[in-house]
């Protein structure tokens, strides 16, 4: 069981906690069964003005202990899954923290999502479900252990009848467990449609007709969900009743049936029928949490999976002992770079290279090329973050390989196409923040957007301004190379001047190296060099021509 790895994953004794008050909770709601029954046939026979104080005793006490057990099993389980699922929680994010780039691309946003936040989730919800199997199960069969004591051929029958009904109930189940799949699909389809509803929503109001359309189209997607999720429950419903009418069957048996072929002299018929009454919550408990706990378990496995997953993608560089570059560099060289998405040598899969460039320190550096010829492919090799097929990075002549990748990229700050401005800041250290002030002057940010302690007080910006404050962390980083992808692209024409005129300058005398994509054709000058992506490949433009 998938559920049970989980609260183990930590180490210590779980299964034996949870097992030894399964165990005891069991033994006292036998012992409460027992002393009913030996009360009532003491009372039958002495009289019924008669109590047996004794056994009011040991009912009492038995129903101490079913109450603690019960309040231990319950509180522990759900206590140690919270604790299992923290301890996951932790490991998958400090996994995907240390996972290789591009085959956690692979793993997708999606998966990581769910497992981390709904699949926990369900988890925690059911914990009591497990408490709930555990103990139901045991208490049955130390029911069925009863029945069996007062008459083998009882407990025969009774085991019969138990096996006969579960798997009647099980049958039923599995049909459930079907149409509850499709259920599940059905509504993952209508939470995209509602996700379409909310993403386009300006396309949505602006045409009448798109929006009358879309509206029938989720009526109806509504409409289907609801009649299969009636269907569920019917399903539930028939089943519970079902079962329900299986335990009845049962008692028939056993008051009608014995007796009938004339058995009933050897057994204790009363006291069987209380047993089997008894039977029935735990029997139901068990059956009904089964369900529930198939779903935890799935959820379960789905967690450990991923953890597993990433488990193997770790990048390689998280495995080294990390070596350290000079502080001072000279140049940057790639060298016979090739990257091709999903392996080297599909035909069919995009590819840049081979690449040869070298970055001098202090130097702006222009790639230019139009949509799709590979400009964020090439700043993410020369990021680190895709590993070329061939071809290598050096820096001063030290190839950049496992050891140096992590020196490597701490030299880079970046702000990508597809950057992500934190509201706060993380790993800047208190004393840089004083210097934020100036540097968000700089881009016209200070009367918009503050830093409060080491907190945004405002991120509720544009696209453009909120570049302007990645671009402030970034620089706060103070990193001797900045790779900027598409960043002015946002930017207004005013400030759009003032970065290629102003900025980019104050940044080459403070002694940054610039790595800029662009397609602002006015301001190609601005650099010390151009480079054009053409299709993947790289060349240089002559100054004439671009700078
Ligand atoms: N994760 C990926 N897997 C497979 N192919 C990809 C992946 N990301 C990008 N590509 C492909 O690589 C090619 C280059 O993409 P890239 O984003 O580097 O172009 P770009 O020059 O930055 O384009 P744009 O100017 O539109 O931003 C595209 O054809 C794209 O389909």
């Amino acid at each position: 069981m998938r559920i049970i790895d989980l609260l183990t994953v930590q180490g210590g004794t779980p299964r034996l906690r949870l097992l030894g008050s399964a165990v005891a909770s069991s033994i006292g709601g036998v012992l409460l069964l027992a002393t009913v029954n030996l009360a009532a046939e003491k009372m039958a026979r002495t009289g019924f003005d008669q109590v047996d104080w004794g056994l009011a005793a040991v009912f009492i006490a038995a129903a101490a202990i079913y109450y603690y057990a019960e309040v231990f099993l319950v509180g522990r389980v759900g206590a140690d899954l919270e604790t299992a699922i923290d301890f996951m929680r932790v490991r998958i994010l400090g996994r995907i923290r240390r996972a290789d780039f591009v085959q956690l691309e692979r793993v997708g946003q999606q998966t990581l999502f769910e497992s981390v936040t709904q699949a926990t989730q369900t988890i925690s919800q059911n914990s009591q479900f497990i408490a709930l199997a555990l103990r139901s199960g045991i208490l049955s069969a130390a029911v069925l252990l009863y029945i069996l004591y007062l008459s083998p051929l009882a407990f025969v029958v009774v085991a019969v009848g138990v096996s006969v009904g579960g798997w009647i109930y099980a049958r039923l189940g599995a049909r459930l467990h079907r149409r509850h799949q499709e259920m599940m699909k059905e509504e993952a389809g209508l939470f995209e449609s509602l996700s379409d509803l909310f993403d386009g929503f300006k396309e949505i109001r602006l045409s009448s007709r798109r929006s009358a359309d879309f509206g029938l189209a989720i009526a109806e997607q509504f409409r289907h969900v609801g009649t299969v999720r009636l269907d569920v429950q019917t399903h539930i419903f028939n089943q519970f009743i079902i079962g329900q009418v299986i335990f009845y069957f049962l008692l028939a048996v056993v008051v009608f049936a014995i007796p009938a072929y004339g058995l009933g002299a050897h057994i204790d018929i009363v006291k069987v029928a209380t047993a089997v009454i008894f039977i029935i919550g735990p029997l139901s408990g068990l059956i009904h949490s089964l369900g529930i706990l198939a779903a935890s378990n799935a959820a379960a496995e789905k967690i450990l999976r991923l953890d597993a997953d990433l488990a193997g993608i770790e990048d390689v560089i998280e495995q080294v002992e990390p070596r350290s570059l000079p502080s001072d560099f000279s140049e940057i060289h790639l060298s016979g770079i090739r990257y091709a998405y999903d392996g080297a040598g599909d035909d069919s899969s995009f590819a840049i290279g081979p690449i040869d460039l070298t970055i001098k320190r202090g130097e702006i550096i222009f790639i230019t090329g139009g949509n799709g010829s590979g400009k964020s492919t090439l700043m993410k090799v020369l990021c680190g973050f895709y590993r070329p097929q061939n071809g290598r990075i050096d820096v001063d002549g030290t190839a950049i390989g496992s050891a140096t990748m992590r020196s490597y990229r701490e030299m880079i700050a970046a702000v990508y196409s597809d950057f992500h401005l934190f509201p706060r800041l993380y790993g800047i250290s208190p004393d840089r923040i004083a210097e934020a002030e100036p540097l968000l002057r700089m881009l016209e940010m200070d009367k918009i957007s503050n830093l409060h302690g080491n907190r945004f007080n405002r991120i509720d910006l544009s696209t453009g301004q909120k570049k302007r404050l990645a671009l402030v962390v970034a620089l706060l980083e103070q990193r001797p190379v900045l790779v900027l992808d598409e960043w002015a692209a946002d930017q207004d024409p005013h400030f759009r001047r003032r970065f290629y005129r102003e900025i980019l300058p104050e940044l080459r005398r403070r002694g940054l190296t610039v790595i800029a994509v662009t397609h602002d054709d006015v301001y190609f000058d601005a650099a010390d060099r151009r480079y054009h992506l053409d299709e993947g490949r790289l060349n240089i433009v002559p100054s004439a021509a671009g700078a």
